[in-house]
């Protein structure tokens, strides 16, 4: 709804929906209902909408997408309604003026804000357009080039950047009370024209150079958002504000909202965008403890152990959180000095760049205090280890913390894949201790997988989530199993596709297509970008490698288990990837690092094959994808029916975040819910009965078996729902 006052001859009508003032259709009625009030009372000479509580309005409501057409006024007829108001109209914006929000300030006649307030139009990000007249009044205040920026990706601008550029009239300091502050605005425009204010009416300044800057832009958006609909629309109904008379760009617009919502690719944006706010809700399956009912520890002093790669990432994401006591461990000298000397030079990057204030950057600096021996970790809150990935090292360490930490201290250890409770059992208080698995760059990526171990206490549990928030990460909690939740699931398709390669694929094809997809790089430049040694050493420590096997071992097979050893030749060639010259599974040339098909490869595995007299077979897009993606869908059902995860959500955002998984597909268990259960299954069985015991991964889960047997093709947010009641009704 909205609410409705007059003061010294200003209207004010506030929105008030919270938490954050969506357009919601009572909103958009309360809105309508007002302004006819406004316009009716001749005491009233101009109007000021603004937003009640901590935003101006966040734009459209997402969840009411579905019946967004059909009440009026939708969003599209009531922004004209306002810009034909006779009366002026001053936006005051405070907080966030997002997507709609964003839309309707376009369509009023002046626009204010505190200095502390952000603007965007993040539609994009949600695989829709913003169908508010947003494409069409946007170029003609800040012309076209600007226009695709800000639309075609959806980031968000401060309130400065936004006045510079001519989108916002008067700025306020940010303790201003932004309502007093635009009502004396709005007097003080009392009586003045509208012509030149209402934004449909003004010309495009820089429509003659249309084609050539949406060549650019479409350039930038191919290789940014590979895969994605929305920011390609977005440019063609920006070309067309530039093209067309306001009218008929606006029917333009429209046909483009109305062929993006409700697409495959928006409905599994607005999914991420739903579970990325859900997953702070955590949940220990099965035994009631959730983040409602538990308490984190309070945090002040953290202490980093190591400063390696992940180490220093750890470290700057703790900084960047505002912890004001961080202690850093590093007992090779070398590596001190270097992971010291890397953390203050991203200091002095974010200042040089404005991300962080001098004052800020000094203080963080401050923060960190190198220790040198455990004794002085005693009175510290929380310890986070990040050393070298070895059992017995890690062992090492949690039994000397256990010994001089401070009972109520949390021990947290950065493991990809090791065993948690194995760690946790040389402490005396294994139920201090949590996984944290940060993915490199730690203080870039945006994932955090916090590990439950089978002893951790639900307020040690809060307290790495907690931390996780803090540190702005998508922080999922997950059982302790190998690999957790990412690694495990994304071994499968690491696995499956260079069966490909025996079997006919070569790189470049797999890569193709997986980029096709929407991955940002195929599966074979990964390795070479992330080092092809490190799956190596993994496969090292199973004694799987070439190298490990006895003369005369069969070539394909490992522990009774299909196998293919392309990527140990490769390795033991010498070809670790970019790092080792530029040669991996492609051949890096030039300053560019230009990816090119190598002969040595292409030859390896011709070799390969001749030699285990495999006769290669054509294998298309279609039979990729299947391969690739399935096995790592089957398995995350696995992780669902053992309660590793506790819906599928969780899933959807470890491998979009920490694996580059599409975020335009909305994960691998949002991508099976749109190709339907039955499919997946069908084709999974097809496989297993191809392959058989060798090739466990395609062993149908248990509960997409169920739950394709007992409901067919069920809604993706039923799944553990309806696995719970079978599961119970079968006890
Ligand atoms: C003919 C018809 C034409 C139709 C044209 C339609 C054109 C317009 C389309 C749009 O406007 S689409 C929406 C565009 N806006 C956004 O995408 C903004 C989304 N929100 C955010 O990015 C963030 O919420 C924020 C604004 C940056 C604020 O972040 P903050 O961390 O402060 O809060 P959150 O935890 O994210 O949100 C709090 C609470 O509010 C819910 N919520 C947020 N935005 C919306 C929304 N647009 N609609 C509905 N609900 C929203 C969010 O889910 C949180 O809920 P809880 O988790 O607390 O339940």
């Amino acid at each position: 709804m909205a609410n409705y006052s007059v003061r010294n001859q200003v209207a004010i009508i506030s929105l008030c929906s919270p938490p954050v003032n969506a357009l919601s259709s009572d909103v958009r009625r309360g809105i309508l209902d007002s302004l006819k009030k406004a316009e009716q009372d001749v005491k009233v000479a101009a109007i000021v909408i603004c937003g009640e509580g901590r935003t101006f309005c966040v734009g459209a409501d997402i969840t009411e997408f579905k019946s967004e057409f059909k009440t009026f006024p939708n969003l599209f007829e009531l922004v004209d309604i306002l810009e034909s108001s006779p009366k002026p109209i001053v936006a005051a914006i405070h907080g966030h003026a997002f997507g709609g929000g964003l839309e309707v300030a376009l369509a009023c006649h002046y626009r204010v804000a505190l200095s502390s307030a952000k603007l965007a139009l993040p539609e994009v990000k949600l695989g829709i357009l913003p169908g508010a007249g947003g494409t069409q009044r946007l170029p003609r205040l800040i012309g076209i080039d600007s226009s695709m920026q800000w639309i075609a990706f959806g980031d968000e601008y401060s309130a400065q950047i936004a006045a510079n550029i001519g989108i916002i009239d008067r700025i306020f300091p940010s303790n201003a009370d932004i309502l007093e502050s635009a009502v004396q605005y709005a007097q003080s425009i009392i009586g003045k024209s509208l012509i030149n204010r209402r934004v449909s009416k003004l010309p495009v300044k820089d429509a003659s150079k249309v084609s050539h800057i949406m060549e650019k832009y479409k350039q930038i958006v191919g290789k940014k958002s590979r895969g994605a609909i929305a920011p390609m629309v977005c440019l063609e109904a920006i070309k067309h504000a530039a093209l067309l008379p306001y009218v008929e760009g606006m029917k333009k617009e429209r046909m483009g909202i109305e062929a993006l919502m409700g697409s495959d690719q928006s409905k599994s944006l607005i999914y991420m965008f739903f579970a990325e706010r859900q997953v702070r809700n955590w949940t220990i399956p099965g035994t009631g403890i959730n983040s409602k009912n538990t308490k984190p520890i309070k945090v002040e002093k953290v202490a980093v152990i190591g400063l390696g790669t992940m180490g220093r990432g750890i470290v700057l994401s703790l900084l960047k959180a505002g912890i004001k006591h961080v202690s850093v461990m590093e007992l090779n000298k070398t590596a001190r000095e270097n992971g010291l000397l890397f953390i203050k030079n991203i200091l002095e990057g974010y200042a040089a760049r404005g991300t962080i204030s001098e004052t800020q950057k000094r203080s963080m600096v401050d923060a960190l205090k190198p220790v040198s021996n455990f004794e002085m970790l005693k009175d510290t809150d929380l310890v986070i280890e990040a050393v070298f990935e070895s059992m017995s090292i890690k062992k090492d360490i949690f039994a000397k913390l256990g010994q001089v930490c401070k009972p109520s201290a949390v021990l947290a250890t950065n493991t990809s894949a090791l065993d948690v409770d194995e760690i946790a059992m040389v402490t005396p208080k294994p139920k201090q201790v949590v996984g944290m698995h940060f993915f490199a760059p730690a203080h870039v990526m945006k994932l955090l997988e916090n590990v439950r171990g089978s002893k951790s206490s639900p307020q040690v549990i809060a307290t790495a989530m907690n931390m996780g928030q803090r540190m702005g990460k998508v922080t999922v909690l997950v059982g302790n199993c190998h690999g957790f939740v990412g690694n495990r699931m994304f071994r499968h398709y690491t696995v499956e596709t260079d069966f490909m390669l025996e079997e006919g694929a070569y790189p470049e094809q797999v890569d193709t297509v997986l980029k096709k997809f929407g991955f940002a790089m195929g599966r074979y430049q990964v390795g070479d970008l992330s080092g092809n040694d490190i799956g190596y050493r993994m496969r090292t420590k199973f004694e799987m490698t070439n190298k490990q096997q006895p003369p005369g071992a069969p070539e394909r097979e490992r522990h009774g288990v299909r196998y293919c050893p392309l990527a140990d030749f490769l390795v033991e060639s010498g070809r670790l990837g970019y790092k080792s010259d530029g040669k991996g599974w492609f051949r890096y040339l030039g300053k560019n690092r230009e990816l090119t098909v190598d002969n040595e490869v292409t030859s390896m595995i011709d070799s390969y094959r001749r030699r285990n007299k495999i006769v290669p077979r054509k294998i298309n897009g279609e039979e990729i994808i299947e391969r690739a993606l399935y096995p790592l869908i089957n398995e995350g059902f696995k992780i669902l029916e053992e309660g590793i995860a506790s819906n599928p959500m969780e899933i959807d955002l470890i491998l979009v975040h920490g694996y580059a998984w599409p975020r335009h597909t909305g994960g691998p268990m949002f991508y099976a819910h749109l190709i339907g259960l039955p499919k997946i299954l069908r084709v999974i069985e097809r496989h297993w009965n191809n392959a058989g015991l060798r090739e466990p991964h395609w062993e149908p889960s248990k509960m997409l078996v169920r739950l394709v047997k007992n409901h067919g093709n069920p809604d993706i947010m039923s799944w553990t729902t309806l696995e719970r009641e079978t599961v119970r009704s079968a006890l």
